[in-house]
């Protein structure tokens, strides 16, 4: 039995890894992989959808070219989240029923990684695990969707599709009259819905367009408004200051134990930038105590050292449920140092 070595706290630690990087200390060549002539199998759970196997793929092309001779395995899982759609299950399980069996297969050993969209994870990790690792960001931005040669001026009416409280709050801050209908389903459902004609727009992640091949990944990491036009439909970026995106939106987050060999081995292929926006979008979640159906924005920016937070938080002026209530939107940046990223945290939350 190992004993833990107290990298078991549920919240990363950016110095930690800064001062204690894996990644050029740990030599393939260390793992016993050929024994036997037989290649390690090292295991990689991921959920079904098209969304999760694509990014699971990059995880385990990430991983091949670092160990080419572990045979990564994947697995796939279906979900309590998955297999119940009801609201009420997700309203009471909120984030961890997409995530809770993925970690007790790592825990009971029927996997060794868990790979997940990090914007989908609950604040709370089992104990024993921990986000080890993340891939490169992909664009952070929310896409707005609609068929080519509609056009949509501020006072018009017209409805957009989006469950996202965050979304509808966002969008209807810039278009006063548009109502939001609920849209579930996965991304190509999602598209299919608009050209049905059910919405006259939908919102989603570019990140999840862009890894889908949907739209081809635009290669820049511009935070501004432009528009890309695919097969009859126009794809709207809105600007991250107009439509903050959801914590962690475009990050993919691997999860395993907080030590052993798929630990070593993520902590290899980890981007420290990624990885430090997570750490820092997720501690603004956790000091905000907020829940996954709350109307949080959250993106930090990287440039060299330079970090800017911005946060969205949105609340009724009315506590009258029934009642189109007034919206409040309230949004603020703070900038400085990434050294100091907690600090910049705190001034931001106060
Ligand atoms: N909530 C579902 C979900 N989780 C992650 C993504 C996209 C990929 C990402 O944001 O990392 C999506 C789809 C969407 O919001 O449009």
């Amino acid at each position: 039995m190992r004993v833990e070595n107290g990298h078991g706290k549920n919240k990363p630690n950016i110095r930690k890894f800064a001062e204690n990087d894996m990644a050029d200390g740990f030599n393939s060549d260390d793992l016993d992989c050929e024994s036997g002539g037989q290649k390690k199998t090292v295991k990689v759970g991921t959920r079904g959808s098209k969304l999760a196997l694509a990014q699971t793929e990059l995880v385990i092309k990430a991983l091949n070219e670092r160990f080419s001779q572990v045979d990564f395995q994947m697995v796939t899982m279906s979900t309590r989240g998955d297999r119940d759609t009801s609201r009420a299950l997700l309203e009471f399980g909120g984030k961890a029923v997409f995530v809770e069996e993925f970690e007790e297969a790592i825990l009971k050993g029927d996997i060794d990684i868990a790979v997940h969209s990090a914007k989908d994870m609950p604040m709370e990790i089992m104990e024993g695990l921990t986000i080890s690792g993340t891939l490169p960001r992909a664009c952070p931005q929310d896409v707005f969707i609609y068929k080519s040669g509609r056009s949509f001026d501020r006072n018009d009416s017209f409805v957009v599709g989006t469950s996202s409280l965050r979304r509808q709050y966002q969008i209807r801050d810039m278009y006063p009259n548009a109502e939001c209908k609920n849209l579930r389903g996965n991304v190509g459902t999602r598209i299919q819905k608009l050209e049905d004609g059910e919405y006259d727009a939908i919102i989603l992640a570019a990140a999840g367009l862009e890894r889908l091949g949907v739209i081809e990944d635009k290669g820049n990491d511009s935070t501004e408004c432009f528009e890309v036009h695919k097969d009859e439909l126009t794809f709207r970026y809105i600007s991250t200051e107009s439509m903050l995106p959801a914590a962690c939106q475009g990050i993919i987050a691997i999860e395993t134990r907080t030590y052993g060999e798929a630990y070593d081995m993520v902590r290899t292929i980890n981007d420290t930038e990624a990885y430090t926006q997570l750490t820092c979008e997720r501690e603004v979640l956790s000091r905000l105590n907020a829940g996954c159906h709350e109307p949080i924005g959250v993106y930090s920016e990287l440039h060299g050292d330079h970090m800017k937070i911005s946060l969205m938080k949105a609340d009724a002026a009315s506590s009258d449920k029934e009642k189109d209530e007034e919206i409040q939107i309230h949004r603020k940046t703070v900038e400085g140092n990434n050294a100091e990223w907690e600090q910049l945290v705190e001034a931001l939350i106060k």
